[in-house]
């Protein structure tokens, strides 16, 4: 499917917060959609469509400005998404990000994912996917994503059980050395939740809302001590809204 147009004031809104180069590891934005009440699906394990078309061609357009799209092991098994880039500038070719999943007990199996049929015809990129030093790879799962690009990767990551920002560390300073000089970070709650408390960690927070509740069942973003932003300002589109914003290193109390 390919998606329309990108709405033209979308363009100068979200300049300042696409990827500039930092030092010493890629430019980090933080991106999703929620409902009214903070959630971003409907029940555990499950996907759930918030964006309108305008703010999902956002979300591509966004894609196409970075060198890497990260997920974690709950949103790939939940939503066996794509990761391509589907928005188009006419007469230039497609800038599909590297997919990247977290996932450190190997609980995902490639073969049999939409990713792989993406990457297979040439839709988008193989994944590299980040597992323990400690858990084994499948040789065949091996082969399959090696002859399509991709990589699995190993770290310490059970070495900070306790400790998601030692993580994040690590995971950054690896894409750091694989060459990705920017990396989109969609989800899931896990991830954001984690995230939202690293204001050393995330350079552009992108949140579109959608006019909807999605209830108590659904998976909620909330995270686990007060957080602060600062440079924030609003798009207002046909449904949705969308903040721009940076995390602020102190929570600021009035
Ligand atoms: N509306 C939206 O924009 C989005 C919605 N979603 C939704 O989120 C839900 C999935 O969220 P979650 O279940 O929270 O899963 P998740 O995608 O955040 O994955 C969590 C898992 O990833 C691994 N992981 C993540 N960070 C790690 C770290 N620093 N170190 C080691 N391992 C780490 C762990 O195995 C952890 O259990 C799905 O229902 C999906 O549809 C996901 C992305 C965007
Ligand atoms: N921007 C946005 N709006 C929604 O309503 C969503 N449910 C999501 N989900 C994220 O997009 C991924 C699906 O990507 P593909 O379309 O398959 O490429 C999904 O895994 C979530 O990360 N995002």
């Amino acid at each position: 499917m390919s998606l329309p147009e990108i709405p033209q004031s979308l363009i100068p809104f979200l300049q300042d917060y696409l990827p500039k180069d930092v030092p010493d590891r890629p430019f980090v934005t933080l991106t999703y959609a929620q409902s009214l009440d903070s959630r971003i699906a409907a029940r555990k394990g499950e996907q759930t469509k918030i964006s309108h078309i305008e703010t999902k061609t956002m979300t591509h357009y966004i894609r196409s400005k970075h060198d890497a799209i990260l997920v974690g092991v709950g949103t790939v098994l939940a939503d066996d998404p794509k990761l391509n880039c589907r928005f188009r500038v006419p007469g230039e070719a497609a800038s599909h990000p590297r997919p990247i999943i977290i996932d450190p007990h190997g609980k995902w199996t490639y073969s049999e994912s939409q990713l792989r049929q993406i990457a297979a015809t040439k839709q988008g990129k193989a994944p590299f996917i980040l597992i323990d030093n400690t858990t084994t790879i499948d040789l065949q799962e091996q082969s399959t994503l090696e002859g399509q690009g991709g990589e699995f990767v190993k770290l310490p990551f059970f070495d900070n059980k306790d400790s998601p920002v030692k993580n994040w560390d690590l995971i950054l300073q690896k894409l750091n050395e694989l060459g990705i000089g920017s990396v989109m970070i969609e989800g899931g709650a896990k991830i954001i939740n984690d995230l939202l408390t690293a204001p050393k960690l995330v350079d552009s927070l992108i949140i579109t809302i959608g006019p909807t509740f999605l209830g108590k069942e659904g998976v909620e973003v909330s995270p686990i001590s007060q957080v602060s932003l600062k440079e924030s300002k609003w798009w207002q589109g046909a449904q949705d809204v969308v903040l721009c914003a940076r995390l602020n290193l102190f929570y600021t109390s009035i």
